[in-house]
């Protein structure tokens, strides 16, 4: 399998005079469709590195090193030492992202329809019905209900849970080949989150993407990734396949975690014998 992305000796610098490294010498890869998630504690640099491969880093912020991302057509574009006109066409494109908060990607003044349309028309070439129809297709996609009602509203007139489908059609409206979701649910009501976990999932599925799923939640991580990179303090601490992390992980940070979040499952009741575990649905 070829690789999509190829991080090498990434840092993150604070320029100033209290100027220090945020990511320090980061290295990892991930090939083809596969599916890898970060996961360390807050400040550990995770969404720092997910920025870098977006080439979405700002003053006073800086990046080092080398971001190679596949374009799939044997070639490549190093995300940190490329002109910002050439990122504008690779992001949305080659690399689509979903943050944690979706106001971050979304315009609060434009209709929903109004946005999807913009990257359908621009990379994918729809126009007039077809691009009507691809706006509708799009949000059904995401299994928002009211397609029509839903592409004719503000973002502050649907639900948190619903904006976060949005913001995550709008990820994938021009077919990107790695979707980059920087801790896409923790910002939801606990009630709509598994919702959205599972929609990405599929989506990631369905069109054999190439997944970096960020997060401080162990078990959510694990039931989306094959491979697990754990960091602390801007560094790498650890890099595996998600199972051998869970069963056997090196390095005490990463145990440490791996226990955490047994501990956890520890303290909720067992499920009783026959049950098929909670039934029970949020809305949205
Ligand atoms: N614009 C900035 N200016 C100065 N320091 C920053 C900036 N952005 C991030 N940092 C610092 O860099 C470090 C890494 O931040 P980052 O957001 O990557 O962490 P994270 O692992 O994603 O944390 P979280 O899980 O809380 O999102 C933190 O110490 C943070 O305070």
């Amino acid at each position: 399998m070829s690789a999509m992305l190829e991080i090498e000796n990434l840092s993150v610098h604070l320029d100033g005079p209290d100027g220090r490294r945020l990511v320090d010498d980061v290295s990892f890869d991930l090939a083809d469709g596969q599916r890898l998630g970060v996961i360390g504690e807050s400040g550990s640099g995770k969404s720092l590195t997910a920025l870098a491969v977006l080439g979405l880093l700002g003053h006073p912020l800086s990046a080092s090193g080398s971001i190679r991302l596949s374009l799939g057509d044997g070639d490549t574009v190093d995300t940190v030492s490329a002109p910002g006109r050439r990122l504008d066409g690779v992001r949305g494109r080659t690399v689509g992202a979903v943050f944690q908060e979706p106001l971050a990607s979304l315009d609060p003044l434009m209709r929903i329809g109004a946005q999807l349309a913009w990257p359908l028309r621009r990379h994918r070439g729809f126009r007039a019905d077809a691009l009507r129809r691809a706006v509708l297709d799009a949000l059904a996609e995401v299994q928002l209900p009211e397609p029509e009602r839903i592409a004719r509203s503000l973002i502050h007139e649907v639900s948190g849970g619903q904006r976060q489908r949005v913001a995550i059609a709008l990820a994938l409206a021009a077919e990107p080949r790695l979707l980059i979701a920087d801790e896409p649910t923790t910002a939801l009501d606990v009630t709509v989150q598994a919702g959205v976990l599972e929609l990405l999932q599929a989506a990631v599925e369905n069109r054999g993407m190439s997944l970096v799923f960020i997060s401080h939640d162990l078990p959510v991580v694990a039931g989306i990734a094959d491979r697990v990179v754990v960091m602390r303090g801007g560094r790498v601490v650890e890099i595996g396949d998600t199972r051998r992390i869970l069963t056997a992980p090196r390095e005490e940070y990463t145990r440490t975690l791996v226990g955490a979040s047994r501990a956890l499952d520890d303290l909720l009741p067992a499920r009783p014998a026959g049950s098929d575990g909670p039934t029970s649905g949020g809305t949205e």
